[in-house]
């Protein structure tokens, strides 16, 4: 229970034997909140596909809650709510019954849901404040409801690791400020969490690292406040420490248009 949530130690992870993230040095401790920063290609979903065993560690470290990845036997111990989806429009599933499925890890094999696993769907369900659709199909919810069921499937695991990328992305403010209240309370009992996200505004109060990604190099790590500012006592720039200098990222960069992020989502 002392191990990192996360460590990555020279880390190179990429697809094929193609490297995309490069000699990676990062620590994420027990409940730790950190934001995975950076521009577009970047780098930002390789880097959290590696944690997750979906991208190749070509080179280096990559240890999850103290295993090195792929060999974590509980796979409920980490969470995921994965880019751009949507549950598919043709699938004829419930909320709960989604849901449900992202209780399975926790399930002995071939056991069925119990009354603390039924309870765990139903306070999943109702975190991300869709507690009166649970009997809906989810073919019925729009784009941005839709992604909260994903992010209630990720949570009804109950995992001490929750990685989440870009979860705000096509969702409208309001659900937006629902999915911070959210991620506050999981951070609050104890859940480490790791989300890459372009716009840290509606996280802003439950984020408080920031690592950004530039060309498949770390270059900031550091609090959220100071990843647009020039590096303090105690930011960690490692293209300084080689000599270069650390490129800044604003957070007050432009975002995309309401429409351009709702079909980059493909959730409408
Ligand atoms: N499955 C894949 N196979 C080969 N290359 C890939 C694959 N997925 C991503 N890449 C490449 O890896 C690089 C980084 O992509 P990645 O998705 O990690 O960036 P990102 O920072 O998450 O970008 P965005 O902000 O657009 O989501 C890109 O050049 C991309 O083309």
């Amino acid at each position: 229970m002392n191990d990192p949530a996360l460590r990555l130690a020279g880390a190179t992870i990429g697809y094929g034997d193609v490297a995309i993230v490069r000699d990676a040095d990062l620590t994420v401790r027990r409940g730790e909140a950190v934001a995975v920063l950076g521009s577009n290609g970047s780098g930002k979903t390789t880097l959290s596909r590696g944690v997750l065993g979906l991208a190749t560690v070509l080179g280096g470290t990559v240890e999850v809650l103290g295993a090195p990845v792929g060999r974590l036997r509980e796979r409920g111990r980490v969470g995921y709510v994965p880019q751009r989806h949507t549950v598919s429009g043709a699938m004829p599933a419930t909320v709960r019954e989604v849901v449900t499925v992202g209780r399975l890890p926790r399930l002995g094999l071939f056991r069925r849901p119990g009354p603390r696993d039924r309870a765990a769907v139903a306070e999943a369900v109702a975190a991300v404040g869709l507690a009166d659709r649970l009997e809906d199909p989810v073919a019925s919810l729009s784009g941005g409801q839709q992604r909260r069921v994903l992010v209630a499937r990720a949570l009804a695991a109950e995992p001490e690791l929750l990685i989440m990328d870009e979860p705000t992305a096509g969702v409208d403010a309001a659900s937006q400020a629902a999915l911070a209240g959210v991620l506050a309370r999981v951070s609050a009992g104890g859940t480490t969490l790791v989300v890459v996200t372009h716009e840290t505004g509606p996280l802003a109060g439950v984020l408080t690292r920031a690592v950004v990604v530039d060309s498949g190099l770390l270059t900031y790590d550091g609090p959220l406040a100071g990843a647009g500012a020039p590096a303090g006592p105690d930011c960690h720039h490692p293209a300084e420490a080689a000599g270069r200098p650390a490129r800044g990222y604003s957070l007050d960069q432009p975002r995309p248009a309401p429409d351009a992020v709702r079909v980059r989502d493909g959730s409408r």
